[in-house]
């Protein structure tokens, strides 16, 4: 008992942390919680680095959640950590036997050939040609999202902006990536063959992601408090889960369940078109270019597809069945929720009613290319407000409000020595709002992403980093910019929106991204 009291104390001293951290400025780290009082009283880790950044500078050392980070919030130190590092971090969790199997060999988490062989495998899904051929479907969403808010105005109603852009970006997954419809749209709602399995698909990525994931059972607060003794902690855990890790875990089996039956599905429709086609008969299924013009095609050239064909590039051998699910996993995780989160932050930037003047000229660009035209590729090179108008909503509120990196070696940071091994992370929240890099940082001013002008000019030159940077930068990020394109555009051919009074402060909600926490609620006035 004595020793297990005496293990008790040294870990909540953290000896070896201290040590790793020495000379690093940063709060004091309480006993045994580190700084967890504090990012809860300040509303969300964000929102501490904030504080700390300002306090103690560009580098400084916390204690999130359950390990020691080191924070840097400049834009030249955000550049160094992410380009002399390619690991994420991996925080420590409560997953056991398969299912850390899984998580362990997560898209996110790869390292080294496999990071590579995986990156290799996703990224024709985003080669020109690909996008090219998805912008129908895009299209055809941002269409229904159009048709879904004008049946919401038509009862004169303030709408949640967010969680219908959120529907729209899931059939977009669906149709590009799954070749499957969703049917998540309230336009759409007739089509109900499949919602209860979306229904279910987004209540499981939601628990997953929910804010509790972190502390989602007890067992989570015995893993901060006892670290040394995890691997007992993993297993009673597993055994005898609470109500809360019961949650998480059912959640993640839901996703891997439906993206299983998903590939299941494509993979025999591929093998029918096979067998018809060695046999001379015609195919069943219309090949994209047959369906572009279609209102509700799906594009056979799916990220499924690609999966279902994908070879190790080191081995020649093909993926496991595992890594495949677990990559439909990561793009049922990452491709939506990230790309409404910026979407819904952009639409809440142009409803405020200060910023009039720049919806003015987001329409007069929309209305320059054409009130009724649908763009195409090409087009969409055509529209640097509205893409500006994108960027600074991504810079007031970053999807993504902090990076991780490891330390893959001893390095020196803003005049710090960093060990081998030190979690690194970089505030991009706290950079993107601070006013020594950014002017006025709390005002919207798309005018900082045109070239030429003077905001533009006292721009900094980095620090930057909706998508990240470097070897794990958003591979996604085209896509993402297209899809979020084409939504601004169709939306605002048509209307123009307000705020609904009370959200002048938006609350939000902070999981691995950033989020309006009780959604965006705006009304539409038609143009
Ligand atoms: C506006 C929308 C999006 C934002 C703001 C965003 C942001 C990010 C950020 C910040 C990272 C980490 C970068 C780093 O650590 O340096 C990331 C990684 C990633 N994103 Fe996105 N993302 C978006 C959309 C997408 C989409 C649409 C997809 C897929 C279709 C996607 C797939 C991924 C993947 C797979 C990674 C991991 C890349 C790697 O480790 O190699 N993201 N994203």
């Amino acid at each position: 008992m004595l020793r297990f009291h005496l293990q008790v104390f040294i870990y909540g001293f953290r000896p070896y942390h201290r040590i790793m951290l020495r000379g690093i400025p940063g709060p004091p780290r309480q006993w045994l919680f580190g700084n967890i009082p504090e990012t809860l009283k300040e509303g969300g880790i964000y929102k501490t680095q904030q504080v700390y950044a300002q306090k103690y500078g560009p580098v400084f050392a916390t204690h999130q959640i359950f390990q020691p980070i080191v924070m840097v919030e400049s834009p030249e130190l955000a550049r160094k950590v992410l380009l002399q590092n390619n690991y994420r971090c991996v925080f420590p969790n409560l997953l056991y036997g398969e299912e850390a199997a899984f998580e362990a060999s997560t898209y996110l988490d790869t390292r080294g050939d496999k990071h590579r062989t995986v990156r290799g495998a996703w990224q024709p899904f985003f080669f020109s040609g690909s996008l090219e051929g998805f912008l129908a479907l895009m299209w055809d969403a941002a269409d229904l999202l159009a048709e879904s808010v004008e049946l919401e105005r038509k009862q004169d109603k303030y709408m949640d902006i967010h969680g219908m852009v959120q529907a729209m970006t899931v059939q977009v997954v669906g149709t590009t990536a799954f070749g499957v419809h969703f049917h998540t749209q309230l336009a759409d709602k007739a089509n109900k063959s499949n919602s209860e399995d979306v229904q279910q698909l987004l209540q499981a990525v939601y628990d997953i992601m929910a804010p509790e994931a972190f502390s989602f059972s007890v067992y989570a607060m015995f893993l901060v408090l006892f670290p040394f003794a995890a691997p007992l902690i993993k297993l009673v855990a597993h055994h005898f889960p609470d109500k809360g890790l019961h949650r998480v875990r059912q959640g993640r089996q839901i996703v891997i369940d439906i993206v299983k039956k998903l590939m299941a599905d494509r993979r025999l429709d591929i093998e029918n078109e096979q067998r018809r086609e060695s046999k001379g008969l015609q195919k069943t299924r219309p090949s994209f270019a047959e369906t572009t013009g279609e209102r509700r095609g799906v594009a056979p050239g799916s990220f499924v597809d690609l999966l279902v064909n994908a070879t190790d590039k080191a081995t020649g051998e093909s993926l496991s069945d595992l890594e495949r699910t677990n990559q439909a996993f990561v793009m049922v995780m990452s491709a939506y929720e990230t790309t409404a989160n910026s979407l819904a932050f952009t639409l809440y930037m142009l409803a405020r009613p200060e910023n009039k003047s720049k919806v003015e000229r987001l329409t007069a660009e929309i209305d320059a290319f054409g009130r009724n035209k649908v763009p195409t590729f090409e087009d969409l090179d055509k529209f640097p407000w509205l893409e500006a108008c994108l960027n600074e909503g991504m810079r007031v509120y970053p999807p993504v409000p902090t990076l991780t990196r490891e330390a893959e070696r001893s390095m020196e940071l803003g005049g710090y020595h960093i060990e081998k091994g030190t979690m690194l992370g970089v505030a991009v929240f706290s950079m993107h709002n601070n006013p020594a890099y950014w002017k006025e940082p709390e005002k919207y001013l798309p005018e900082r992403f045109m070239e030429g002008t003077p905001e533009a000019a006292a721009k900094p030159a980095h620090g930057y980093l909706p998508f990240g940077e470097g070897t794990r930068a958003c591979i996604g990020l085209r896509f993402a910019r297209m899809e979020a394109k084409l939504t601004l555009i169709r939306l605002f051919q048509q209307f123009t929106f307000e705020l609904q009074p009370g959200q002048e402060v938006l609350p939000l909600r902070e999981t691995i991204t950033l989020s309006a926490a009780n959604g965006v609620f705006v009304k539409a006035i038609p143009r």
